[in-house]
């Protein structure tokens, strides 16, 4: 059976990746695009796409599903947008993958509730690089022997939200394990405000957001006399494209909200 796909943030940097990665798998067939512009009729139409991509764009999401039946509904847009657009695309019954990033904890558990009662299949995926996955599951492991920990994030200077979905990610699955404290000396004095960066159970996480940067992580845990550090490096926007495949394929098979890529690779 073919996949029906539809894509939001089409325009964007993952957006067009996924795009192309779509429309080149025989398994898939993307059949519609959802903007918040009126940017032409069809992705053709927007001259960032070749003249024989003619997928038709919506500007709302259930005209989109009358017209075009989507079985996987693909977030890659803003953080403002993202939580609305997967309650949506759940109330009509599609699948939704989302790497768009900026979900709250409460937005997640609501999420959550909503896919199990209508039972249908969600992925919400921090990082689809498969590296990533095992740096956060390292570190996961690691923090039971060496629980003192800062998390380094680094990523273009485009990106919106911070921390990074990716370093949140790492905390909460860090966090599982840890018990909570504080790090540093307890008498610290921030003389310079965040210089300590943000607080997550006491680990402490720092965004460097600067141009010719992708996405980076770092994950320093600190012994006595000893440091290990793990570190994640995306080159190009490509190296999320398995995962969005692997995402489209697992979300048909699924009746519930899975948050995170490491409860789906083997
Ligand atoms: N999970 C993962 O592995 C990864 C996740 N991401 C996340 O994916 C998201 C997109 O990243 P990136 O491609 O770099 O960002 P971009 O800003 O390049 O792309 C986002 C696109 O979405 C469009 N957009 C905004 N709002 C809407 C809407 N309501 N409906 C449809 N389209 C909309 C934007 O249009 P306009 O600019 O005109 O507003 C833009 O074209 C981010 O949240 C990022 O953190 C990124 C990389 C990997
Ligand atoms: O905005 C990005 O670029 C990325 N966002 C995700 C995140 O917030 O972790 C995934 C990846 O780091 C790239």
């Amino acid at each position: 059976m073919t996949i029906r796909v539809a894509i939001a943030g089409a325009r964007g940097k993952m957006g067009k990746e996924a795009v192309h990665t779509v429309m080149n798998n025989p398994e898939m067939e993307l059949v519609s695009a959802l903007d918040y512009k009126e940017i032409g009729r069809t992705l053709a139409d927007t001259h960032l796409f070749p003249a024989n991509f003619t997928v038709p764009i919506f500007t709302n999401l259930e005209e989109l599903y009358s017209e075009t039946a989507p079985d996987v509904f693909v977030d890659l847009t803003t953080p403002e947008f993202v939580y609305e657009h997967t309650k949506n695309a759940l109330e009509l019954n599609i699948r939704p993958v989302i790497g768009t990033t900026g979900f709250s904890d409460e937005q997640l558990d609501e999420l959550k509730v909503l896919s199990k009662n209508k039972k249908i299949g969600c992925i919400i995926a921090p990082n689809f690089a498969l590296g990533a996955i095992l740096m956060m599951k390292f570190a996961e492991q690691a923090a039971n022997y060496l629980p003192d920990i800062e998390i380094i994030e680094m990523h273009h200077d485009q990106k919106k939200d911070a921390p990074s979905g990716t370093a949140l990610k790492t905390a909460h699955l860090i966090s599982q394990n840890r018990t909570i404290h504080p790090q540093g000396h307890a008498g610290e004095k921030e003389v310079l405000e965040g210089a300590r960066g943000a607080n997550y159970d006491g680990m402490r996480i720092h965004s460097v957001r600067l141009p010719g940067l992708v996405a980076h992580q770092q994950v320093l845990l600190g012994g006595e006399g000893q440091l290990l550090t793990l570190r994640h490096d995306s080159f190009n926007r490509g190296s999320f494209m398995s995962g969005i495949v692997l995402s489209i394929k697992t979300v048909m098979e699924k009746e519930e909200l899975i948050y995170g890529l490491e409860h789906i690779i083997d």
